[in-house]
C-alpha cells in the first residue's frame, strides 16, 4: 500500500519517525516534506497529502503538525478526504473501523514518539466496517456535495 506523508515545520521529527515506521512495516511510503524546520504553512502540506489520496496515488496518508488540528481541519476541506486528528490508539482503530478515515493527523507537540507509533499502528491495522457505518459515512459525504 502505498502511504502519503506530510507535516508542517511543527511536525518535522515526528513525520520522519512514523515515515521511518512505516517503511520498516512495509509500506511504501511517499513524502510530501516539509523539507526543512523553517517555519510554513501546515494547509499547504494537507493539500499536497490530501490531493495524493484523491487522486489514487495513494491510499492512506499520515499528517502531522504541532498538535494535528490545524493540519487536519484543512485537509478534511478537500472533497473526499476524513482526516481523523487523533491522540490515542482507541480513536485511532475506530477512526478507520467506523469513519472510513483515510487521513490520521497527529500533534508532535501532543504525543511523544512512542505513543504516536501505537496509534499509527492501531490506525493501520484497522480497516472500515462498513454495516450500519456505511450509511453514517455516505451521510457525511452527502453533506460534502451539498445533496442533502
Ligand atoms: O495549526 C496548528 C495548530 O492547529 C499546528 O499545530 C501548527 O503546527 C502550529 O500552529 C504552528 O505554530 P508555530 O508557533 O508557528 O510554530
Amino acid at each position: 500500500m502505498r502511504v502519503a506523508v506530510g507535516s508542517d515545520h511543527g511536525g518535522f521529527n515526528l513525520r520522519l519517525v512514523i515515515k521511518a515506521h512505516l517503511i520498516e512495516r512495509g509500506y511504501e511510503v511517499v513524502d510530501f516534506g516539509v523539507e526543512c524546520k523553517e517555519s510554513c504553512d501546515y494547509p499547504d502540506y494537507a493539500l499536497k497529502v490530501a490531493s495524493a489520496i484523491t487522486s489514487g496515488d495513494c491510499e492512506l496518508g499520515v499528517l502531522v503538525c504541532g498538535t494535528g488540528l490545524g493540519i487536519s481541519i484543512a485537509a478534511n476541506k478537500v472533497r473526499g478526504i476524513i482526516a481523523a486528528p487523533v491522540s490515542d490508539t482507541f480513536s485511532a482503530e475506530m477512526a478507520r473501523k467506523h469513519n472510513n478515515a483515510n487521513i490520521i493527523a497527529l500533534g508532535e507537540r501532543v504525543v511523544g514518539e512512542g505513543l504516536a507509533l501505537k496509534i499509527i499502528d492501531s490506525f493501520f491495522d484497522a480497516s472500515f466496517e462498513g454495516g450500519r457505518h456505511e450509511g453514517r459515512v455516505d451521510k457525511i459525504r452527502a453533506i460534502e456535495l451539498n445533496n442533502l
